[in-house]
């Protein structure tokens, strides 16, 4: 179902506002994007999600490229790539959310899935957390790569850098980056403790298609 601009724009602002307020994100990290009838509507870069409104929202294509409104993210390219592989898919959200970026900072990680199916609502929002390789910000050199693993789940963690996460809406977007961040933190909470995750068929029994 496509969401019309106006009502995109609000609920992109709302869930900006939720995020930040809640310290999910800081300063002018994190981005968030809905398809829409027009176009993917995106935060424009450098702004804080704690700070953003509808009317400071960037218009961009299913290629990436800009259509109107202040510049966008520079992850626009990763947005565009995820909706591009994910039809299904109307929302992406990307943070820098305290304990999966340090998670994406860990050495040793399995780059298939970084984290363990430590808890069922973390299997069934997230499922499997393919890590990719360290770029910089805004370096579209990661967007075939993006494209190519969305179309193998919804979820993705950047190295050295936090997860990007898609839904089919942007309130489903959001609420399995959150699951994410805190089974990222039951993690570290957990190092150097023997931990029993789910088995992988009591994961695969919950993943998300
Ligand atoms: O998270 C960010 C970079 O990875 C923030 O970038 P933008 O301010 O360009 O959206
Ligand atoms: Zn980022």
């Amino acid at each position: 179902m496509t969401t019309d601009t106006a009502t995109a724009a609000d609920q992109i602002v709302a869930a900006a506002r939720s995020l930040f307020s809640r310290g999910l994100t800081h300063g002018s990290t994190g981005n968030l994007s809905v398809r829409t009838a027009d176009g993917i509507l995106i935060t424009p870069t450098g702004s804080s999600l704690g700070t953003v409104t509808a009317a400071d929202l960037s218009l961009i294509d299913v290629s990436g490229a800009y259509l109107d409104g202040p510049k966008p993210s520079k992850e626009a390219f990763l947005h565009a790539a995820v909706l591009r592989a994910r039809p299904g898919d109307h929302a992406v959200a990307h943070t820098h959310s305290t304990h999966a970026a340090a998670v994406s900072c860990m050495d040793g990680l399995d780059p298939d899935d970084a984290l363990p199916p430590l808890t069922a609502y973390y299997a069934m929002r997230i499922g499997r957390l393919p890590l990719l390789p360290y770029h910089a910000p805004g370096d579209a050199a990661l967007e075939a790569l993006a494209e190519a693993t969305a179309r193998e789940g919804h979820a993705m963690l950047l190295r050295n850098h936090g997860p990007v996460v898609s839904g089919r809406t942007l309130a489903a977007a959001v609420d399995a980056v959150e699951e994410l961040e805190e089974t990222a933190k039951l993690h570290l909470l957990l190092r150097g403790t023997a931990t029993r995750p789910l088995t992988a068929a009591q994961a695969a029994a919950l993943r998300p298609s």
